[in-house]
């Protein structure tokens, strides 16, 4: 019997469909294929390249409604921001069209040759390797960067989102890529493992769980593969005494909230000094229990299931975990199948999984301390790398933080999200490597050194 793939709506427990898996041959094709396209698109003008990504922004934009409904459907995001998801990938889809030329120009460099310069080459076959939190965003953040310098890509979707990745894959094809420069695989991880030691592939860009990157990078570090990796995050959001609530109070309860707190880059741990403690989880529960809880499909719906009932298992046993080293749950800490109620804990101490650990969904562990040099401490008391954010009306002191803060991104009175302006990754537990902006589209390429002597 054919093995199957099938993609569950967590909201109901319904299938919404289930996909045949590639056979062997199959994928063979599909990689052989990706190989022979990229020796015709590394020959195409990288205009050329970005008419096509416009013709993708474009459909973005009429496909919008189906769009995020399917995201909504196979991984519960409320509505809203599925839409946003989609309206992001179309920025980041003109954003390229109209920097890209600049970012791959060969790049003059004065020695003492006639001329010498940088020549940005594509790699070849990239692989990626997305999970289920943002179906779209995260491999269009790969792919559009990647195809644009010329490289042909190949996607192993997260298995509760093929009919994401089939979308994902008919969107470049209708645009006009050639056949086989953007492909999905709908196959098991074993058999992405085989793929990566193929020759064919040249690198490998994995978004995902630290365990899977370490996984991952073993086997690429093996075959001299270049990875990216872009793996799972504990962000502290510290609020100093002067931070002005009024103004970033439901900026702080989206750090948490959004994707009902399925995001790498969420705040995971509230570090709050002592003079705003009381008032920042008052005022914090209270935005937290006005969020909409509810079907993901309705309009005002801002917190839904999480993804799978089993993570919202886990959550609720790291919860669990807390309360027994004694931590307080101020409200939250339900759950039925896969949703999981909003949950606020205080009394948290820096033993506890929530502290160690990410959650993935909506738990916000709050901890007093009491100056900005204990909050630093704590905030960097991480084996993740991804970014923190510092709220304060003296923004002269939150500078000096500035160094002292080891992770890929640093925050002042904002959230940390991604900008396809800027570069987007982190370091430690969290990865290496960038996604997005000028750095983004120079990871998976050939810097060629070209010396033309006198
Ligand atoms: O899990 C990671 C989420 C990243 C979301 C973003 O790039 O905004």
């Amino acid at each position: 019997m054919t093995e199957k793939m099938k993609s569950v709506n967590p909201y109901n427990q319904k299938i919404i469909k289930s996909y045949n898996l590639h056979t062997p041959l199959e994928i063979e094709n599909k990689v052989k294929l990706a190989e022979e396209i990229f020796t015709i698109w590394r020959e195409k003008e990288i205009k050329e390249r970005t008419k096509l990504l416009s013709n993708v922004s474009n459909l973005l934009e009429e496909r919008i409604d189906s769009l995020s409904k399917l995201i909504t459907q196979e991984m519960g995001k409320p509505i809203n921001e599925s839409i946003a998801e989609i309206n992001k990938c179309i920025f980041l889809c003109d954003f390229y069209t109209l920097n890209a030329e600049d970012f791959l120009a060969d790049q003059i460099i004065e020695t003492d040759a006639k001329e010498s310069f940088i020549s940005y080459d594509p790699l070849g076959v990239i692989l990626a390797i997305m999970p289920w939190n943002y179906p779209f965003w995260q491999v269009f953040r790969f792919a559009v960067p990647t195809l644009t310098a010329g490289n042909t890509a190949l996607l192993k979707h997260a298995s509760n989102v093929s009919g994401c990745a089939l979308a994902i894959q008919e969107i470049f094809e209708d645009a006009g890529y050639p056949k086989g420069c953007f492909q999905t695989l709908i196959t098991n991880h074993d058999i992405i493992e085989n793929i990566l030691k193929n020759d064919i592939i040249k690198a490998v860009s994995l978004t995902g769980s630290e365990k899977a990157g370490r996984h991952i990078a073993k086997i690429a570090g093996e075959y001299l593969k270049k990875s990216v990796l872009e793996l799972g995050g504990n962000n502290a959001c510290i609020v100093l005494d002067d931070a002005n609530l009024e103004k970033y109070l439901d900026t702080m309860v989206k750090a948490r909230m959004q994707n009902t707190g399925q995001s790498c880059i969420a705040a995971k741990r509230f570090i709050v000094t002592k003079g705003i403690y009381d008032e920042f989880v008052e005022k914090f529960t209270k935005k937290v229990k006005d969020l909409k809880f509810g079907n993901p499909i309705e309009q005002d719906t801002k917190i839904g299931p999480l993804a799978r009932i089993e993570l919202a298992e886990n959550l609720e046993k790291q919860v669990n975990d807390a309360l027994l080293k004694g931590a307080k749950v101020i409200i939250g800490n339900k759950r039925n199948k896969a949703y999981y109620s909003p949950t606020i804990l205080t009394e948290v101490t820096e033993d506890m999984t929530v502290f160690t650990e990410e959650t993935f969904g909506p738990v916000a562990p709050i901890l007093k301390v009491d100056n900005l040099e204990e909050a630093i401490k704590m905030a960097t008391n991480s084996k993740f790398g991804l970014g923190t954010m510092l709220f304060t009306e003296n923004v002269e002191l939150a500078l000096h933080a500035i160094s002292k803060i080891p992770d890929g991104a640093f925050f002042i009175n904002d959230m940390v999200k991604s900008d396809p302006r800027l570069p987007f990754g982190g370091t430690k537990a969290s990865g290496y490597g960038r996604e997005l902006s000028k750095e983004g589209i120079h990871e998976f390429i050939n810097k060629k050194t070209v010396y033309i002597k006198k």
